[in-house]
């Protein structure tokens, strides 16, 4: 599917053509690519724009991502004869600079749906040829839809309606060369971005994690597919390495989803699970194209009354979960790993932010923000949508008084070793010990007493929901 805001051919077939990369840093199945190669000579584009996103631009974490992504981007198109044009401002105004300045009069894009990157699209229609391709997603938002024409708000149904267009078309292979314009246009230089942390440098760990990057991005899905077989069991255990670790070279686009999905349908095993939380991605961006607020609004207006807490009261309790000091250790694992290396696991990710959310009783929105600041895979749709889904705020959520309990659950899905990892002051205890040290008085002096009890943080959490009766 197509969305083509132009008015016919370019002139001349020498004519450039501008490839606006966005959340979409790759050159395989890029359908944008695909169509400019087509047109001519092709003029390669990122703008780094801060003012666009307001209060959702990059946080720290994906700016590391971005830096090294972009990277290798421009090595990958000088591969093919071409190069990364990099400007910094707003998008819209860049974008039209560089057509004047080289006579490109079209722009080929994927469509992304974040409400920033809707509304740009919108302006640069007015002023250039704009071609929107689809393939951020495994469909466009609103391809499918309930009986009565509406775009589902519920995932059981949403999933089951998109399992039935299901796999995505052949993925497309990258260009084997790509035109370059007569004369290029002027470029930034990506280092003097200062996208990376400097004094302190506190992505140092990152790159043992992580290869962002196209290869990179590749490179892991291939090594998932042994994996696969074993998903639906290990992905819930934070002590095994189950999931594919794929969220932020999807985030940023560097392998598509339809890529994923033939490659993990492929492989040995029931890859069903694996597809369905592909799927939950698909979702989460069908929510916010269907409401654009939901980062920053509770989807259920209930919510709008629940009393949190006021971080002038609860500040030292924030800080103890954003620095992994709350007293509960599979929690202060799931934030150090978070810190330490821009992920967390996703079990861990729905412990932490319930716990914030019910037993500290602060604001989803709070939690949220320090996601988006904190993770290399921060995506405005996932993350705002997940938050509200453990809240109880969202759309479809789990309802609020459904409590998760840290100790249990971290006994549950055998987290010893993953707060091994991460929390070393605990590292000498045993299996039976580690998951609740404090009631076994094992706790040592260099860790700290929980934050709050489980029972209290339970039942004034409880309170607070029955007063607003959502
Ligand atoms: C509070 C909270 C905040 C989150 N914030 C983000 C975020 O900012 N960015 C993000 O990509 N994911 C977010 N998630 C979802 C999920 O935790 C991550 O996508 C997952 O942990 C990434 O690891 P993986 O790639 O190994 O996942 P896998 O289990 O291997 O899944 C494959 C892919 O499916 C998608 N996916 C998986 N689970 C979900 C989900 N619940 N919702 C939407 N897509 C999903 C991701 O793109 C993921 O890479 C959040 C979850 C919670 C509970």
């Amino acid at each position: 599917m197509e969305h083509r805001a132009a008015h016919g051919m370019p002139d001349r077939m020498s004519d450039p053509v501008i490839l606006w990369f966005r959340q979409d840093l790759r050159l395989a199945d890029q359908a944008a690519l695909a169509a400019a190669v087509q047109e001519g000579p092709v003029i390669p584009v990122y703008v780094l724009d801060d003012q666009a996103p307001r209060q959702w631009k990059m946080g720290g974490a994906s700016r590391w991502w971005l830096h090294h992504s972009l990277k290798s981007l421009d090595e990958n198109l000088r591969e093919k004869g071409s190069r990364l044009i990099l400007r910094q401002g707003n998008c819209i105004d860049q974008i039209v600079q560089i057509a004047e300045e080289t006579g490109a009069r079209r722009v080929h894009a994927l469509h992304h749906y974040e409400p920033w990157w809707r509304n740009a699209e919108k302006s640069l229609v007015k002023r250039l040829e704009l071609c929107l391709h689809d393939g951020a997603l495994l469909l466009p938002p609103g391809a499918v839809r309930t009986g009565e024409g509406n775009s589902y708000r519920i995932y059981t149904p949403f999933a089951r309606a998109v399992m039935e267009h299901m796999p995505p078309a052949e993925p497309v292979r990258a260009p084997s060369r790509i035109d370059a314009p007569g004369r290029w246009p002027k470029s930034d230089s990506l280092d003097r971005w200062g996208l990376l942390p400097t004094k302190p440098d506190w992505a140092r760990a990152f790159s043992r994690d992580w290869t962002p990057g196209e290869a990179g991005a590749r490179a892991n899905v291939a090594a998932f597919l042994d994996q696969v077989a074993d998903y639906d069991r290990a992905r819930n255990l934070p002590s095994q390495e189950g999931s594919s670790r794929l969220s932020p070279h999807l985030h940023f686009g560097e392998v598509s989803p339809a890529y994923v999905w033939r490659r993990v349908a492929g492989a040995p095993g029931d890859a069903t699970t694996f597809l369905k939380e592909l799927i939950w991605r698909d979702y989460a961006h069908t929510q916010i194209w269907a409401m654009p607020a939901y980062g920053s609004e509770n989807a259920r207006p209930a919510f709008d009354a629940m009393p949190w807490r006021d971080l002038r009261e609860a500040g030292a309790d924030f800080k103890a979960w954003k620095t992994g000091r709350t007293g509960y250790p599979i929690v202060d694992a799931g934030m150090r790993q978070l810190w330490t290396t821009g992920w967390m696991h996703n079990r861990v990710r729905m412990i932490a932010a319930s716990f914030l959310i019910k037993h500290l009783l602060i604001d989803w929105r709070h939690g949220a923000r320090w996601f988006w600041d904190t993770l290399v895979d921060a995506s405005y749709a996932n993350n705002s949508v997940n938050w509200q889904w453990v809240a109880g705020s969202g759309v479809d959520a789990n309802i609020f008084s459904r409590i998760m309990a840290p100790l249990t659950q971290s006994g549950k899905f055998d987290a010893a070793d993953y707060i091994r990892a991460w929390v070393p002051e605990l590292a000498h205890l045993n299996d039976d010990i580690i998951h609740d040290p404090e009631a076994h008085d094992a706790r040592s002096s260099d860790y700290p007493a929980k934050c709050i009890g489980h029972r209290e943080g339970r039942e004034r959490a409880l309170a607070a929901w029955r007063g607003i009766r959502p």
